[in-house]
């Protein structure tokens, strides 16, 4: 008899209920087959899928893939992953399974096959590979192998890794920093949270490689308070690495030293910025500074300072394990690589989805979530967390590529994707984005801050018909202060979506017919 582990997440209800929705269909299913399993549900080890991951213990040995959809057990059977008779997975290459095949796994291809703080699963697939060759190069040619690649920073802002790389390794200083940006507070987001949790060795690797490519020896990582099981992983995972040599004074006897610490953030969304974030770290109030100077060449503690989000800095082992040329293979344009992207909000499979730049907003939400979970059409989607524009299905069709986004005032930001149905009201999206920026503001600039709350207070008007024509003028204009008179992308980006939600659904805001500006 073969036996199916089913693991079910710790920290949420509706995970585990995910989790017991697959476990009942791999039972019936197998029941209908006439096969034999048992299932053992298990607490899931920092592996937090959205859609539970299954791991089936055969003769053969064990095998774990994930996510599961209820729809992919069928497949899974008539893979032969399920039957404990064909054994071609077996912690095999996952191409083979069916419901993964569809995504192409660089960053996120350990994850669910390895135990998260296990250095020997982590080495058995792939595990520092990258930083024994990042060992063996030149500075210089570590940079140059990120250029290569076509890496571009996946915090939102999107701007060339390598080049950041070469200005802190261009810039002398005794002492520098790599820092890591996991305040992850983009709406429906959560690729960072899986990462730090589920491979956070991929993440130390990442960080010490880029300490060797620049010249610095202290990292930290600056993770949001509300993720506590990130932080204690992270922890753990740090100090199993430390013992074995992979961290500390003497980096796998090479002379090299680096050394990381977690710091805990305080539920600022702003604190994500990078300028604000570095206040935060030096224990000062999160604010924005302004820029120049970098914070390449003056950040934490007036010291050049590399800020790269958590994704960007797990991206590195692997274009340093396969070369720059494996990684630059996949991605459209500009943009190279895959992209972890996150399903959430009104769709039926919730989940992380990597692929490929190219893939479309059609196929996400389709082919890999099923449509909404309401089973109502699909009515606006926002894609790139709360600054990010609200797009129609005119635009589903457009292929995931930073300029193409750009091209049509959206952004593919961090990856976050969040599904509204038919029954959404794009005024009160547009009323409470604005909302939000006033909540988050910072302060520092004006039209920031009193942008946001006027902001506020003019959709409030258009919704209740008060001299709607001027007052759509008004929001315009206010948007257009906004987003060239802002400090940073908090003010200069909160227009996105009012924007979006106005040009692309006049008739929620009452206007019968696009105004001047959507014409
Ligand atoms: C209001 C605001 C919030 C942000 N939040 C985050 C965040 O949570 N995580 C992140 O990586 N980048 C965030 N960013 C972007 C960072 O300022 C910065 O661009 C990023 O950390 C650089 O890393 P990358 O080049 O690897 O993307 C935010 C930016 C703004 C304006
Ligand atoms: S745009 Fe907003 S968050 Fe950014 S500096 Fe200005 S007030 Fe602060």
């Amino acid at each position: 008899m073969s036996t199916i582990t089913v693991y079910v997440p710790r920290d949420s209800a509706a995970l585990a209920a995910g989790a017991d929705r697959v476990a009942r269909c791999i039972a019936k299913e197998a029941a209908a087959r006439g096969l034999m399993l048992e299932l053992v549900r298990n607490g899931s080890r920092g592996m937090f899928w959205l859609e539970p991951l299954v791991e089936v213990n055969t003769p053969a040995g064990r095998m774990a893939y994930g996510p599961v959809t209820p729809d992919d057990v069928a497949g899974l059977f008539d893979a032969g992953f399920l039957t404990g008779g064909r054994h071609p997975l077996a912690l095999g290459p996952t191409e083979e399974i069916p419901y993964l095949k569809k995504q192409e796994r660089l960053t996120f291809s350990r994850m669910g096959i390895t135990d998260p703080v296990s250095l020997t699963d982590y080495q058995a697939y792939e595990g520092f590979a990258g930083l024994r060759r990042a060992l063996a190069l030149a500075p210089e040619e570590i940079v140059q192998q990120v250029l290569d690649s076509g890496l571009r920073g996946r915090g939102g802002a999107a701007f060339p890794a390598g080049i950041k790389w070469k200005t802190v390794l261009g810039t002398a200083a005794a002492q520098k920093y790599i820092v890591c940006n996991a305040d992850e507070g983009d709406s429906g987001t959560f690729s960072d949270r899986m990462t730090m949790e589920g491979d956070p060795f991929m993440l130390i690797e990442g960080m010490t490689i880029a300490g060797l490519a620049t010249g610095a020896t202290q990292g930290y990582i600056y993770v949001r308070s509300e993720y506590p099981h990130a932080i204690a992983t992270l922890n753990e995972a740090i100090r199993v690495a430390e013992a074995a040599g992979f961290l500390g004074d003497n980096i796998l006897r090479s002379g090299k030293r680096f050394s990381l610490a977690v710091r805990k953030g305080a539920g600022s969304y702003v604190c994500g910025e990078e300028t604000a974030l570095l206040e935060s770290l030096e224990g000062k109030r999160g604010i924005v500074r302004a820029k120049p100077p970098l914070p390449a060449i003056e950040g934490l503690f007036g010291q050049p300072t590399l800020i790269n989000n958590v994704i960007t800095l797990a991206s590195v082992p692997l274009i340093l394990a396969r070369g720059a040329a494996f990684y630059r293979d996949y991605g459209v344009g500009r943009s190279r690589g895959t992209l972890p992207m996150q399903l959430a909000g009104n769709i039926k499979y919730g989940g992380l989805v990597e692929k490929a730049f190219g893939v479309t907003l059609r196929e996400l939400l389709y082919d890999y979530g099923g449509g909404s979970a309401s089973g109502r059409p699909i009515k606006a989607v926002q894609v790139g967390g709360p600054l990010g524009a609200y797009l129609p299905e005119s635009k589903w069709d457009l292929p995931l590529d930073y300029e193409a986004y750009a091209a049509v005032g959206g952004t593919v930001g961090h990856g976050g994707i969040v599904v509204h149905d038919d029954t959404a009201d794009l005024s009160k999206l547009a009323r409470y984005a604005m909302e939000f920026c006033a909540l988050e503001s910072c302060g520092k600039c004006t039209p920031c801050r009193i942008g946001s709350t006027r902001g506020v207070e003019v959709i409030d008007k258009i919704r209740g018909n008060q001299n709607r024509p001027q007052q759509v003028m008004l929001l315009r204009d206010l948007c257009d202060t906004m987003v060239h008179g802002s400090l940073c992308a908090m003010g200069g980006m909160t227009p996105f979506p009012v924007l979006s939600a106005l040009d692309h659904f006049p008739q929620d805001f009452g206007i019968e017919a696009p105004d001047r500006k959507a014409a």
